[in-house]
């Protein structure tokens, strides 16, 4: 196997030698409910209210709305009192999240897909641009690795495009066969193909945080690397823990760096699940700005160079903890599990979200009552 196949081991995680950052970033960042209603700066869905009395009444109102299921299970994820210490995710944060799913499913598509041999023929990405290219509203950026991947994804009917390039040496080379200096060279030249076409590029930078032969990645390394992506004209820079061993004191000076060369609203995160931090480093880098996530239903994914490493964090699971925060996502959790239990029914395997299981036991156990 090799070594890019072998799960991490504890020597070849990144230093956690920031947790000085994290403690005086948290320490602005959170702040009793109270203290917030007393400043009249109670935040519930972006809407503020004047006292904690009416924050109370849109509180329950809200937490009806946002947990529908509420009536079967006491309502854990906000705590039913004020002085429930909160995250403030300050004054001007944009409330609405966006949520960039990379493993696509909607109602219209699993109306196609109920037919057994399409789902089986998804295996090859030009069966699936066939499937998916025409669903509306749908962006669905193809992955595409140099100017062949790029004119096979446009004859294949793309109308979004994404490149991919690392902050590690080595997983450049195994992912994509070429230095980091090589794929920018190449990621030029499609993004100016692109460019003639007016098809929108996401970048994305893989081992954002650690590589599985490298070790920690320097955040000086990730910045270089966005900001050139940026820079040849990536409309969006999506910044992958593509083995998933971030923290939230890693992740920390990670975004500090890139945020110095690239706008924050430019910047998306991209996590996998395998230490299972996902949901805090994604809570700590809205506290810095950011408000693109990128997750997969069911926490499908996972890279074929990345062996060891699990698949994105669930929609799921990240669209509850935004509930819970009161970010807007306009997604709708209930028909989100429903695609999730799809897939993963599809799949033959078990969903990789604890939402969608938690949630599945306590319809299950509603439908007893
Ligand atoms: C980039 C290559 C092709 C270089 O592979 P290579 O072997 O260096 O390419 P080559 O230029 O030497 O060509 C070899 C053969 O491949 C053909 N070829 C050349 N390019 C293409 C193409 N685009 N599509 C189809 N065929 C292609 C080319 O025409 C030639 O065919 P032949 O002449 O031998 O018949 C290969 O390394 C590759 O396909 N890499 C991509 C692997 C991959 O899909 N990785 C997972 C992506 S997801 C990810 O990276 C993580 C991310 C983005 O999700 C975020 C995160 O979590 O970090």
């Amino acid at each position: 196997m090799s070594s890019l196949e072998e799960p991490l081991g504890f020597d070849k995680l990144p230093s956690m030698s920031t947790i000085d950052r994290v403690q005086r970033f948290s320490s602005s960042a959170c702040r009793s409910r109270a203290d917030d209603a007393a400043m009249g700066n109670c935040w519930i869905e972006g809407r503020s209210c004047s006292t904690s009395n009416s924050c109370n009444e849109d509180y329950e109102e809200y937490t009806r709305e946002a947990f529908p299921w509420k009536r079967h299970t006491r309502d854990i994820s906000r705590g039913d009192s004020f002085n429930q210490r909160t995250l403030s995710l300050g004054r001007n944060h944009r409330v609405f999240g966006n949520i960039c799913d990379s493993w696509y499913l909607s109602d219209q598509y699993e109306s196609k897909c109920n037919d057994k041999d399409i789902t089986n023929k998804l295996a090859d990405a030009k069966d699936v641009m066939e499937v998916v290219h025409n669903l509306e509203g749908a962006r669905l950026p193809v992955l595409t690795p140099n100017l062949k991947g790029f004119e096979a994804a446009i004859a294949a009917g793309a109308k979004d495009i994404a490149v991919f390039a690392s902050a590690s040496e080595s997983f450049s080379k195994s992912n994509i066969n070429c230095s980091i200096e090589e794929s920018l060279v190449r990621y030029r030249a499609v993004t100016r193909a692109a460019k003639e076409l007016s098809i929108p590029v996401r970048g994305y930078v893989s081992c954002a945080i650690g590589c599985p032969v490298e070790g920690a990645i320097p955040p000086s390394r990730v910045a270089y690397v966005a900001k050139e992506l940026y820079n040849m004209g990536c409309f969006e820079i999506s910044l992958g823990d593509t083995i998933g061993v971030g923290t939230p004191g890693t992740v920390v000076p990670m975004l500090e760096a890139v945020i110095a060369v690239v706008p924050v609203e430019k910047l998306a995160v991209h996590f996998h699940d395998t230490y299972g931090q996902s949901l805090s480093n994604i809570l700590v880098s809205l506290q810095m700005g950011i408000s693109i996530v990128d997750s997969s239903i069911a926490g499908l994914g996972g890279c074929p160079y990345a062996k060891g490493a699990s698949g994105n964090v669930a929609t799921e699971d990240v669209v509850y903890m935004l509930n819970g925060l009161g970010v807007k996502t306009n997604v709708d959790l209930a028909k989100l599990l429903m695609a999730g239990d799809f897939i993963s029914k599809h799949l033959g395997r078990p969903s990789g979200s604890k939402t969608a299981v938690a949630l599945s036991r306590v319809t299950a156990d509603a439908s007893k009552i």
